[in-house]
């Protein structure tokens, strides 16, 4: 892809995940409202290709959308205790600025940074713990409706709807992907939900990578690792995406460690 593709959130933790890993491939125009230290900025990057600005600041948003073909909107709250002010400015108004001026400039391809607690409602007394053990086979596809947990999780469950109003009303491709927990180096630590939903490092700058290549219409998508616990399918981003994730929760210990996958042996 040779036009640029802006990256929103760009110095939080999945931007920094992303540039990481793909930095370096593409012509990035970075967007945080906090201005970004150079160690979170590749090489590439020229300061005229960083803006310091608020997602709900329209101006600003076309200003950095003049000639890009692909967003990442990741720019939000992403707590899941965020109270209802901070995600009805940052997750739903800002959102809906970022899709709405992407749709207007004719961007093709839209990156929306969803949530695991889009869908929190599922993990039901009844279900839990068990689904989020490796031999229970729930799982979630991104066909059921949304099931928010709280009100961060109605804030991403509403950036899936703008994103599918603004497919429909422009043709703009939409993916939205439903990010479990984000940690690097190894899942999260002593924790059965977090290591059913980990997305290390690696499969999150590969997976965003498939957002910025593959073709699709309106996609809702899971974004984890190839977990032996996982309750989410990664079917769906398989196969429209082409994901095709390395990293496994299982290849730690429960308190984080790897685990030598070929242990050595004295016989000859
Ligand atoms: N980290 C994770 O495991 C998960 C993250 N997500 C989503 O991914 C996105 C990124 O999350 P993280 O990187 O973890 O969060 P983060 O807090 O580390 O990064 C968010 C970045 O967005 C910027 N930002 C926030 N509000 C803004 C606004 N109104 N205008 C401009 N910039 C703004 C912040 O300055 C920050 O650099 C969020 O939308 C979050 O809801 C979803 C599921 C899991
Ligand atoms: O959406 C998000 O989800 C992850 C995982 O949720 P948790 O309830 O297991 O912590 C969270 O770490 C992240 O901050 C949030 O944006």
């Amino acid at each position: 892809m040779d036009d640029p593709v802006l990256l929103t959130g760009a110095g939080g933790r999945v931007g920094q995940a992303i540039l990481d890993g793909i930095g370096e491939e593409y012509d990035w125009r970075l967007l945080d409202r906090e201005p970004l230290p150079a160690a979170k900025v590749p090489d590439r990057v020229t300061d005229a290709d960083q803006y310091v600005a608020d997602i709900t600041d329209e101006r600003a948003v076309r200003e950095a959308m003049t000639g890009v073909n692909a967003v990442i909107h990741l720019a939000g709250d992403p707590r899941k205790t965020a109270p209802w002010d901070s995600v009805l400015r940052n997750n739903i108004d800002g959102t809906q600025v970022v899709m709405r001026v992407a749709a207007a400039a004719g961007v093709e391809k839209f990156a929306f940074a969803s949530s695991n607690h889009a869908v929190g409602g599922y993990e039901t007394d009844d279900r839990t713990p068990d689904l989020y053990r490796p031999d229970d086979d729930y799982r979630l596809d991104g066909e059921e409706l949304p099931r928010p947990g709280n009100l961060y999780g109605v804030s991403k469950a509403t950036g899936e709807f703008l994103g599918r109003y603004y497919h429909d009303e422009t043709g703009m491709g939409v993916v939205c992907v439903r990010i479990g927990n984000l940690t690097k180096d190894h899942p999260p630590r002593e924790y059965e939900r977090g290591q059913a939903m980990w997305l290390s490092h690696g499969d999150c700058a590969h997976l965003f990578d498939r957002c910025l290549r593959a073709e699709y219409g309106f996609e809702i998508v899971y974004g984890i690792s190839d977990n032996d616990r996982k309750y989410y399918s990664i079917e769906r981003a398989r196969e429209v995406l082409g994901y095709d994730p390395q990293d496994n929760s299982a290849n730690y210990t429960f308190e984080g460690e790897p685990i030598a996958e070929d242990p050595p042996t004295d016989e000859p």
